[in-house]
This record gives C-alpha cells, sequence and structure tokens, in this order.
C-alpha cells in the first residue's frame, strides 16, 4: 500500500484536451507541480481534490480508493490563487467553516478558530468581511481555515501568485512552519523556481495533460544552468 496519493492510469477529457495521469505522490513530503501555462497543473489537483472525476483509473490517498468520493469526504483542504472566501460571511466564521461546515461551535472550537488567526497574523480581523481585506490577508485567512482542518493533504493552486516577494516569502515560511508541525502531504502549483528551491522535495512537471518528469528538486535544478541564487521569474 502507498501512503501517499496515487493516480492509477486516471484519464479525462475536458473539452478538446485529453489528460492521462499515472503517478504516486510521496506521503509527509512537499511537492511542486510545475508545468507551462494550460498543460493541465489545475486539472491535476482538482482531480486529487474530487472537483473533477475521472473518466477511467483510480484515485487513492493514504491507500483509500478517493475515485468517487465527494471533495467534502476525501482527507484534503484545498486554498486556490483566490476566490477562497465567502463574501457574505466575516472572517471568523469563514475560518470557523474549516472546523465544522453546519458553525456549531463550542467554546473551544471559538478559541481554536481565534487562535489560528493569531497563527497568520490577523488577531483581531475576525468581525471584518472578506471585501475589505487585502489579497495577502485573505489568502491567510484562508491559510487559517486549512489549518483549522487539519487534514492529512493541503492542495495549494498558486496561493501565492498574486502577492509581494515579502508576503510571498512569510507566506511559504508559514507553510513550511505548518508542514513541520503536522508533517502533512502538501501538493502546490507554482511558477516560482525559487520558491520551488526554498520548498519543495520533488517536482512534478506537467506538459500537455500528463506527467512529463517526476524528481527530486537537486536533480530538478540541476537541470538548469544559473545558480538558484540567480533565479526569479517563471519555470
Ligand atoms: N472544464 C473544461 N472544459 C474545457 N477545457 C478545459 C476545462 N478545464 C480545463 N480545460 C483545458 O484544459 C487545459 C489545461 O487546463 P489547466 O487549468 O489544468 O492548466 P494549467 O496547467 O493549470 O494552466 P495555467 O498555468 O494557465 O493555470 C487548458 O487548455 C484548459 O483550457
Amino acid at each position: 500500500m502507498h501512503d501517499g496519493i496515487v493516480l492509477d492510469k486516471v484519464a479525462l477529457t475536458l473539452g478538446k484536451t485529453s489528460f492521462a495521469f499515472d503517478c504516486r505522490i510521496e506521503p509527509g513530503a512537499v511537492t511542486a507541480i510545475a508545468g507551462p501555462s494550460g498543460a493541465g497543473k489545475s486539472t491535476l489537483l482538482n482531480l486529487i481534490a474530487g472537483f473533477e472525476r475521472p473518466q477511467s483509473g483510480h484515485i487513492l490517498i493514504a491507500g483509500i480508493d478517493q475515485t468517487l468520493s465527494h471533495p467534502s469526504e476525501r482527507p484534503v483542504s484545498v486554498v486556490f490563487q483566490d476566490h477562497n472566501l465567502f463574501a457574505h460571511l466575516d472572517i471568523f466564521t469563514n475560518v470557523a467553516l474549516g472546523l465544522n461546515p453546519s458553525l456549531r461551535l463550542s467554546p473551544q472550537d471559538r478559541d481554536r478558530a481565534e487562535n489560528a488567526l493569531v497563527r497568520v497574523g490577523l488577531a483581531g480581523f475576525g468581525k471584518r468581511m472578506p471585501g475589505s481585506l487585502s489579497g495577502g490577508e485573505k489568502q491567510r485567512a484562508a491559510f487559517a481555515r486549512a489549518l483549522l482542518r487539519n487534514k492529512p493533504v493541503l492542495l495549494l493552486d498558486e496561493p501565492f501568485a498574486a502577492l509581494d516577494t515579502d508576503l510571498r516569502l512569510q507566506m511559504s515560511a508559514l507553510l513550511l512552519d505548518l508542514h513541520k508541525e503536522n508533517a502533512n502531504t502538501v501538493v502546490m502549483i507554482t511558477h516560482d523556481r525559487e520558491e520551488i528551491a526554498r520548498i519543495a522535495d520533488r517536482i512534478l512537471h506537467v506538459e500537455k495533460g500528463q506527467i512529463a518528469t517526476d524528481e527530486a528538486k537537486a536533480d530538478y535544478l540541476s537541470r538548469f544552468a544559473a545558480p538558484v541564487s540567480a533565479l526569479s521569474g517563471t519555470v
């Protein structure tokens, strides 16, 4: 049995694009998904999260076949680039949804939600509405909710792409801290080679609807001539 994520001969077609994914994602590691625009990175993440269903093949998470299960039944949290928050609910409520979707919260639950806000640097933001927060603050609220869900798998679709360099560094440091505490399996789409150098253990390179390469960070980075410190921009 494989404890991580297995895509076993998964195939689907969306519009005119066909996808065929067959891979194993290491448990307890940070795996970056890289590749050109339109290659199928988000589709791969959506298959794991359950927002897309394979037309054939199987998806297993921690040894359990999740191919047909609803996204809410899967042991995953997802953070998208944006649109993570419900605009009509305040930040505390958005975050507390990570604990209990019906929002029946015990006093301990309320404390945990407040602590999660403190953890991401949003103490005192609970009563604010999402529309009044900056992009980076909204992303931190989305992290706080993912932190509370505390699922074995965290999926991130370019969560830091819209942030400035300082915030991007802060957010990826927070992500690594949480990863070290929970030993969770992190799968993150990123175009940023410096981010890959900083946080990834393995890199899946997606091209034309398939996994082109699956390699350790050192091997991936050694294929590029420039030293890591000189790299910037897109993969
Ligand atoms: N529901 C859909 N219907 C039709 N085509 C789709 C659908 N979803 C994705 N596609 C197509 O599949 C291809 C891969 O899309 P996907 O979003 O997975 O790529 P990506 O690698 O994440 O790209 P980007 O880096 O630009 O976000 C694209 O050509 C996209 O237009």
